[in-house]
């Protein structure tokens, strides 16, 4: 056995032993697959870990930068409690409206407030709104523009706010300073933002299962 089929082997083991079967997470993925949506959503085991991350945090708000079809949202929005909120943002109108009928599916359309359009206006549009801080922040978007949603997501934290960002390991690419990729550019600076920003403790760790190579940093707001 090759290695990446051992890493999704092991992922299938950790899922079929700690993640119940959940049929509307498995109607997200498959109507996500029925509309030609990438396949970028977070792994059911990583899902897990960000619902965990929200129960442990007892967040209330979290915003969610990068909805696709909505299946990060139902797991952070299922570790919502009553009258607590989600915010995703997304860019691309299909996507969307798959996000939305999945949230619906999922009986989250109430707490999860689906903004469509770029991530960057929203923010800015959140801001002129004079929306409240969230306790976590999922970034989860395209990766070029990360430092700027870090600095906006310092905008809208709080103290002990917590910030979660996906793909930043990238098959390992992010030690690559000469990478042409503006992804891993992208991600790089977020990382060097990250060194320098006073307001925020964080780390980052690397990680392998059925999506392959990479990893999620995790911060704190000081
Ligand atoms: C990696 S996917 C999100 C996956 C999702 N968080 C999950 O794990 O289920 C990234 C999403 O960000 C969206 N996106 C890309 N650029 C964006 C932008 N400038 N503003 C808002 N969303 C954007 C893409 O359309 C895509 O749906
Ligand atoms: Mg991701």
């Amino acid at each position: 056995m090759n290695q990446s089929n051992t890493w999704e082997k092991v992922d299938q083991y950790i899922t079929e032993r700690l993640i119940p079967h959940d049929a509307v997470l498995e109607k997200a993925l498959i109507a996500n697959q029925q509309a030609g949506l990438p396949a970028y959503d977070v792994t059911p085991t990583q899902g897990k870990l960000l619902n965990l991350l929200a129960q442990m945090q007892g967040a209330k708000r979290i915003l969610e930068i990068g909805t696709l079809g909505g299946y990060s949202t139902i797991w952070l929005a299922r570790a919502l409690p009553s009258g607590g909120q989600l915010v995703t943002l997304e860019l691309d109108p299909v996507h969307a409206q798959v996000a939305a009928a999945n949230l619906s599916l999922a009986q989250l359309s109430d707490m999860v407030e689906l903004r469509v359009g770029d991530a960057l206006e929203q923010l800015a549009q959140m801001d002129e709104e004079g929306v409240q801080p969230f306790d976590m922040i999922f970034i989860d978007a395209d990766k070029p523009n990360n430092p700027n949603y870090l600095k906006w997501a310092l905008h809208f934290s709080h103290p002990g706010t917590v910030i979660i960002g996906d793909n930043v390991i990238r098959e390992g690419e992010i030690i690559n300073e000469g990478s042409q990729d503006p992804r891993v550019q992208g991600v790089r600076q977020f990382y060097d933002l990250l060194a320098e920003e006073p307001k925020i403790n964080a780390t980052a760790i690397q990680t392998v299962g059925s999506k392959g190579y990479d990893g999620f940093v995790l911060g704190i707001v000081k």
